[in-house]
């Protein structure tokens, strides 16, 4: 491999590493770690070794709370548990920043740069539901693993934004609670992982993503709550867009300040001591010092590729922002109060925005007790009186009229669903797609919005059809209608391709009388993958193309 490797590279790090390089460079002979992380919105993380085959012999990743090696010949990828989103495929090293960030269930958080998504599904998992994520990437094709990737861990509270940070900027001033600015970066932390990185690291110059580094970083700082916490990450040893960069921009943000981390198992300490003259001179001694409090991955330390962290938090006190944020909180809370009390229906025409309009519902939520108790069926979203069937498919709606989305959502929901939006959810459409999104969140007027929240399904020809995300966050028990088979049994993996497949009614587990004939949420040993449709003996599949195993 070491032959590979750009020169130009080889000759800086000798330069850097001194008496550690040549460890530094053999550690390139030999194969690289693979980890993958337990989603805790899915699965104890306890529970792993008892999971899978390889789950007996995996090792702990020693600095990640859920995350364990597996070998090559182990290809969790192929596993239905991968497609259930029970855990995600990630570089160990890659578990190290989001562990540090210190996300907590109802924070605001913004992961910056997130595509593919592997940090953003880890930020999820730590918000358990509660708070917010906004999940944001400027390069468009990316943000569609991305929105996968958050859709197949089940979580319900996060957005997927396609920006510039300065437009987010704009909207979101002063408003997280914790931000993660996962850089992009000449990618030297790579090389073994991926061989065209080295190809291209010439392309990539560090002193190009330097530039868009300190950018980025801008912006995500306006983004911070005073109190907040900022974690900058690079998968880069270059000292350039590490330590020096954090030092020029503590420079030039004298109320942020970092927050010193403790190495653990093989992870080494910042070095303050690559930090060029200049930019030493301008942060100052007290600055730079600081800086042996970010983190270093090392390939010839532990088991793991390059990777760099820092903590920064920007201080309360020192800003009257602060008082400001506190006060506009305050406003937001009384606010959501009225709004809950007031119905509300986003409607928009225009794609790429979302916007709020009066009429229509606030809240698209089923109670147990009502279904339990037999109560009268909702009104028709369309017409009062031509309600067909109770299989959710039907209703009654003529020919070119518009379906109420979000009335369309309700009335799917009581006939196949047992579920709540929770406290801090409103359900919202957007053209014929409708949402649960988080009630705290500021106008996203002129923003690329991916995803909006969490995509329940579209209203389309008189039928609400529910999404793929709906089904991948749910409980099993929360569908009137599931199915559920081994892991062992063909029918999982047959599922997983897109075939139909006949089944006796005797195998549907039905909840709250209903009848045989419709939407039915497709689980692989209780953990949902998707949904199928299914009528006399046959269960039609539901999984959209994008989601089949080919
Ligand atoms: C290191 S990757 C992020 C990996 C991701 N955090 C994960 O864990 O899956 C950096 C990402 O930054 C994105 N990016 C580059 N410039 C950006 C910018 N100015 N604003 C937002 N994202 C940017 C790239 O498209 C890329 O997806």
């Amino acid at each position: 491999m070491n032959e590979t490797l750009p020169a130009a590279f080889l000759d800086k790090m000798k330069g850097l590493l001194l008496e550690e390089y040549e460890q530094f460079v053999n550690s390139y002979n030999f194969p690289r770690a693979y980890g993958l992380r337990i989603n805790p919105l899915k699965l104890d993380a306890g529970k792993w070794h008892e999971l899978l085959p390889m789950g007996k012999h995996s090792q702990p990743i020693p600095w990640s709370s859920d995350g364990f090696y597996y070998s090559e010949e182990d290809r969790p990828g192929t596993h239905p548990y991968y497609n259930a989103g029970l855990y995600y495929i990630q570089e160990p090293s890659a578990m190290l920043p989001v562990e540090l960030l210190d996300v907590r269930p109802g924070h605001r958080v913004l992961d910056l740069c997130a595509a593919p998504g592997g940090k953003s599904v880890q930020i999820g998992g730590r918000l358990l539901g509660r708070g917010v994520l906004v999940s944001n990437d400027n390069a468009y094709e990316r943000t569609k693993p991305l929105a996968k990737n958050i859709a197949m861990a089940g979580i319900r509270n996060a957005i997927v934004l396609n920006e510039e940070p300065e437009r987010l900027a704009a909207v979101f001033p002063l408003w997280f609670d914790r931000i993660l600015v996962d850089a992009p970066c000449s990618g030297e932390g790579m090389f073994r992982k991926d061989e065209s990185m080295a190809a291209s690291w010439e392309r990539h110059s560090v002193e190009r993503c330097s530039a868009m580094q300190r950018d980025i970083l801008i912006h995500a700082a306006a983004m911070l709550a005073p109190g907040g916490q900022m974690l900058y990450s690079t998968c880069t040893f270059s000292p350039e867009e590490n330590e020096e960069q954090i030092a020029s921009f503590l420079a030039a943000n004298r109320d942020f300040s970092v927050v010193p981390l403790h190495p653990v198992s093989g992870l080494q300490p910042g070095r303050p001591d690559w930090i060029g003259e200049a930019a030493a001179k301008l942060a100052g001694k007290d600055v730079t010092d600081s800086l042996k409090g970010a983190v270093r991955v090392w390939p010839h330390h532990t088991a793991g590729e390059g990777h760099f962290a820092v903590l920064l938090t920007r201080h309360a006190e020192a800003s009257k922002c602060g008082e400001n944020l506190q006060n506009e909180r305050s406003r937001e809370n009384l606010d959501d109060v009225s709004r809950a009390r007031e119905p509300k229906q986003a409607f928009t025409d225009k794609p790429g925005s979302l916007r709020s309009a009066a009429g229509g519902r606030a809240k698209a939520t089923m109670q147990n007790s009502t279904r339990k108790q037999g109560a009268g069926y909702p009104e028709s979203p369309m017409s009062r009186n031509s309600r067909k069937s109770r299989d959710g498919q039907s209703h009654g709606a003529t020919s070119g009229e518009r379906v109420d989305p979000i009335a369309a959502w309700e009335y799917f929901c009581r006939e196949n669903l047992l579920l709540d939006a929770a406290e801090d959810e409103v359900a919202e459409a957007f053209q014929d797609k409708v949402f649960f999104r988080y009630r705290g969140l500021p106008s996203l007027e002129g923003l690329k919005v991916i995803r909006g929240g969490w995509l329940l399904g579209e209203a389309k020809k008189q039928r609400f059809i529910p999404s793929q995300p709906l089904s991948m966050g749910l409980k099993a028990e929360q569908a009137a209608r599931s199915v559920c088979w081994s892991c062992q049994d063909d029918r999982v993996s047959r599922f997983l391709r897109g075939e139909t497949l006949f089944i006796e009614p005797e195998e549907l587990l039905l909840q709250g009388g209903v009848s045989a004939k419709g939407y039915v949420l497709v689980c692989v040993d209780g953990f949902p993958l998707g949904w199928g449709k299914y009528v006399d003996g046959m269960l039609k599949n539901e999984l959209a193309a994008g989601w089949r195993r080919i």
